[in-house]
């Protein structure tokens, strides 16, 4: 299972059956709209990095995109504030920039349960790319950040990153589906031992990226000065 550029726009998400609320209805309206947008904007940022059009084409889309920028008025989310669609920390963050179906940075990972953490799957475009051909690295750091710090959330103990240990044994091809693997090994006190790896889906035995991080649980007593959103709207 992966998601890629040249796929129909998905619609929806899951629904978190703690939103029963007579407003249920409009967040799955909004989800599927921030999804649709998102994924026309994923378009628009893979188009952008692989056109050869000439400077006059690449003027006029430039005022076209500026020109629909506008049109996004209105009230805008600010900095701390957790959207409403979002189920944080342990669910979809329709915003990320890794999993995000509203994102046009992410690839966007779609992430599954295993029996012992979780796992992902996407397929990286040319907008993803470091060496040519291949993922850029910082790329693989992020997919594994996100996705092993949601193996966290999903043991029960969410925590933010304090060291992620990165090796890269191949590149990473791009337009090429890839499998990411997250699991907790271990917890000490508030700390959190997460390993992950990235392979391509067709060769999962052979090891492109592996990552060993340590994730902290936030201190209870600091969680909200840390995140504000969660005081006002939790
Ligand atoms: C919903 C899922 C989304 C997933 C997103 C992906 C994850 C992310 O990208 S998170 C963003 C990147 N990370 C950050 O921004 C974190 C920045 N760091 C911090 O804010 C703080 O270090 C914070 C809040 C995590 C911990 O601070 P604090 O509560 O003061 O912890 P502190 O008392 O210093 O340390 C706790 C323990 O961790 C240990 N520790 C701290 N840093 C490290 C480290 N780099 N390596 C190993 N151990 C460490 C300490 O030694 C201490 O251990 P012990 O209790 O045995 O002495």
């Amino acid at each position: 299972m992966h998601t890629s550029l040249t796929d129909p726009p998905p619609t929806g998400t899951a629904t978190d059956p703690t939103r029963a609320t007579a407003g249920e209805e409009e967040l799955e309206d909004q989800k599927a709209a921030i999804t649709h947008l998102g994924h026309e904007l994923r378009a628009l940022v893979e188009a952008t990095v692989r056109t050869a059009a000439s400077p006059d084409t690449l003027h006029r889309v430039a005022d076209g995109v500026r020109a629909v920028t506008s049109q996004l008025t209105g009230r805008q989310r600010s900095r701390a504030e957790i959207p409403e669609v979002d189920e944080f920390p342990t669910g979809t963050r329709i915003y990320s920039p890794v999993t995000g179906a509203g994102s046009p940075l992410a690839p966007p990972v779609q992430v599954t349960p295993t029996a012992d953490g979780l796992v992902g799957h996407c397929t990286p475009g040319i907008a993803h790319e470091g060496p040519p051909g291949y993922g850029h690295g910082g790329m693989s750091a992020m997919l594994l950040d996100e996705l092993m710090g949601r193996a966290c959330a999903a043991a029960g103990t969410p925590g933010l990153t304090v060291s992620l240990q990165m090796r890269y044994h191949r590149p990473v091809p791009l337009e090429t589906p890839l499998r990411i693997l997250a699991r907790v090994t271990g917890t000490d006190d508030r700390k959190i031992f997460v390993s992950g790896s990235i392979t391509t889906q067709t060769d999962p035995d052979a090891n492109l990226v592996t990552a060993d991080g340590v994730f902290i649980a936030p201190d209870p007593h600091r969680t909200r000065t840390l995140f504000p959103g969660l005081q006002a709207e939790r």
